[in-house]
């Protein structure tokens, strides 16, 4: 397998009031370009602290985190991250929001205007353009935010339950718009997800972590796309499936 972003061996300790605390021990996963991985675990587990290892933000207490084979020291241009919670500018609207990303990288404004205006297109959000974050809806700050990750074009897609807050058919119609965005853009998508449906709906490869981030679970789903909830839940194959990690979270759980 040609990995493009590796964990080998890697844990990470928090120090807080001088107790350390483990969130991950010895993580060791490779994975492949172009590919959208599902990374499914409780609360806890250390889903986040991965991505934030992935995305540069944090440093491993020991093992390393690489990129086409380059060790992952700090934030990368070619990575783009999105959080679970909103980190918009409530000064600036949905525009200049957009643009940030283009603004600290120097680019002339013409350019950032017109690429900020495909990627407004893009994700739905014509007629919004002037619009502050508080005058949207949760829905469409979202977008916002998958807009401004995907300004840069990065090849890669870190995204933390990034529609976990939101009402079921918005969830199920960003995912849609998810999907459609990456479908044939050759982006390795790396979604960390605690829902079993939400993992086997988008990913080609679930993988399911236990305590400090053990995996348990390392599976290709080969389900053909498009993939419909409804139709889903109804399937012989995707309903083992959904059992297969059910049982998988409950072991990662217990040891
Ligand atoms: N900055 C930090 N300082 C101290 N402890 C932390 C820090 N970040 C995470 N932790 C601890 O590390 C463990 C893993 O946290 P993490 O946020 O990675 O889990 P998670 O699987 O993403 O959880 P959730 O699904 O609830 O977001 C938890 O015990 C958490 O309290």
């Amino acid at each position: 397998m040609s990995a493009i972003l590796r964990l080998e061996s890697l844990s990470k300790q928090f120090v807080k009031d001088d107790v350390g605390i483990v969130a991950l021990r010895d993580l060791t996963l490779g994975i492949e370009e172009a590919g959208f991985v599902t990374v499914l675990g409780r609360s806890g587990c250390g889903k986040s602290t991965m991505l934030n290892l992935l995305a540069g933000l944090i440093p491993p207490s020991s093992g390393t985190v690489t990129y086409r084979g380059e060790p992952i020291l700090r934030p990368r241009p070619e990575i783009g991250y999105l959080t679970q919670s909103d980190t918009l500018m409530p000064w600036r609207d949905v525009r200049r929001n957009i643009e940030m990303p283009m603004e600290i990288k120097g680019v002339p404004a013409p350019r950032r205007r017109e690429r900020a205006a495909e990627l407004v297109e893009r994700v739905g959000l014509q007629g919004f353009e002037r619009h502050y974050p508080r005058e949207l809806s949760g829905g469409m700050r979202r977008r916002v935010s998958l807009a401004r990750m995907l300004v840069g074009d990065p090849e890669t897609l870190l995204l933390d339950e990034p529609f976990g807050a939101l009402d079921a058919q918005l969830r199920t119609d960003l995912q849609a718009e998810l999907l459609r965005l990456w479908e044939g853009s050759g982006q390795t998508v790396v979604f960390v997800t605690h829902d079993i449906e939400e993992a086997l709906l988008l990913g080609d490869r679930v993988v399911v972590l236990g305590r400090l981030g053990r995996v348990v679970l390392d599976r290709k789903t080969d389900i053909p796309r498009p993939r419909a909830a409804d139709e889903m839940r109804v399937d012989p194959g995707f309903v083992a499936l959904h059992k297969e990690m059910t049982a998988a979270l409950a072991e990662g759980a217990r040891s």
